[in-house]
């Protein structure tokens, strides 16, 4: 196995609501190495998104310890943490968080002229993202008169732009049509294949998880092989 880029010790996530606990993730020891393509299945509720949220520093274990590379993000501040995103991470929602009032370009853009470079290269490696997912036509579009699949495939440009290492995706085929949703997954998978991007991918959908090297289902807090593998 290549180092792993995640390492989950006794990942404990516990909600505490007005009467009683939910415990969601209850003592998950797992690891992520380098260039892993991973789907997460599991039912409605089970966890998957928590879990998600965790490998993408938007929230934090209850208990347990949570290393990227190797380095315990429980010590990390809110600033690294945010550098840690911006740099490495790459995320794509079901609910692709595009922002209507600007083109297609823009958005893709968005996270290069965060990152501090100029305008003229934000948007030359957002060209280029564009090519990659097949929206090159469509970047001096407003994006939200894009279609739904043009949108998901938006975000997922939106997230690689940077070439991050990890790309974790929250049902990046929900709501798409099969036809689109295949498209959807071949990109993801060419990322992984070609580009070696370390690949989570939390899902309903059995096509796009069998295009990933392993499949884990969330159950009771566990994470474990899930049958197909
Ligand atoms: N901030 C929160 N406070 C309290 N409970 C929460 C919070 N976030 C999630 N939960 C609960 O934790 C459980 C797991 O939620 P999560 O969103 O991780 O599930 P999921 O597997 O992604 O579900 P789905 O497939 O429906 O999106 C659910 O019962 C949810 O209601």
């Amino acid at each position: 196995m290549n180092s792993p880029v995640y390492e989950l010790r006794q990942v404990r996530k516990v909600y505490s609501g007005p009467a009683e606990q939910l415990t969601v993730l209850d003592g998950v020891d797992f690891a992520i190495a380098r260039g892993d393509s991973l789907a997460v299945l599991g039912a409605s509720g089970s966890g998957k998104s928590t879990f998600l949220h965790l490998l993408g520093t938007l929230d934090t274990p209850s208990s347990g310890s949570l290393l990227f590379d190797g380095k315990d993000l429980a010590q990390f501040s809110d600033r690294e943490k945010a550098v840690l995103r911006n740099s490495q991470l790459g995320f794509v929602f079901q609910f692709h968080h595009l922002l209507p009032e600007f083109t297609t370009l823009e958005n893709v853009a968005m996270p290069g002229r965060i990152a501090g470079k100029s305008r003229a290269e934000a948007e030359d490696l957002a060209a280029a993202a564009l090519d990659q997912v097949g929206l090159g036509h469509k970047g001096r579009q407003q994006v939200n008169t894009l279609s739904g699949g043009e949108r998901q495939r938006a975000a997922i440009a939106r997230a690689v732009v940077l070439s991050p290492s990890v790309l974790l995706a929250d049902e990046p085929t929900g709501n798409l049509d099969e036809r689109t949703g295949d498209r959807v997954g071949d990109l993801l998978f060419r990322l992984n294949d070609e580009l070696g991007t370390t690949m989570v991918v939390v899902t309903h959908n059995l096509r796009l998880a069998s295009l990933f090297s392993r499949q884990y289902l969330l159950h009771d807090g566990r994470l474990q092989p899930a049958a197909s593998e």
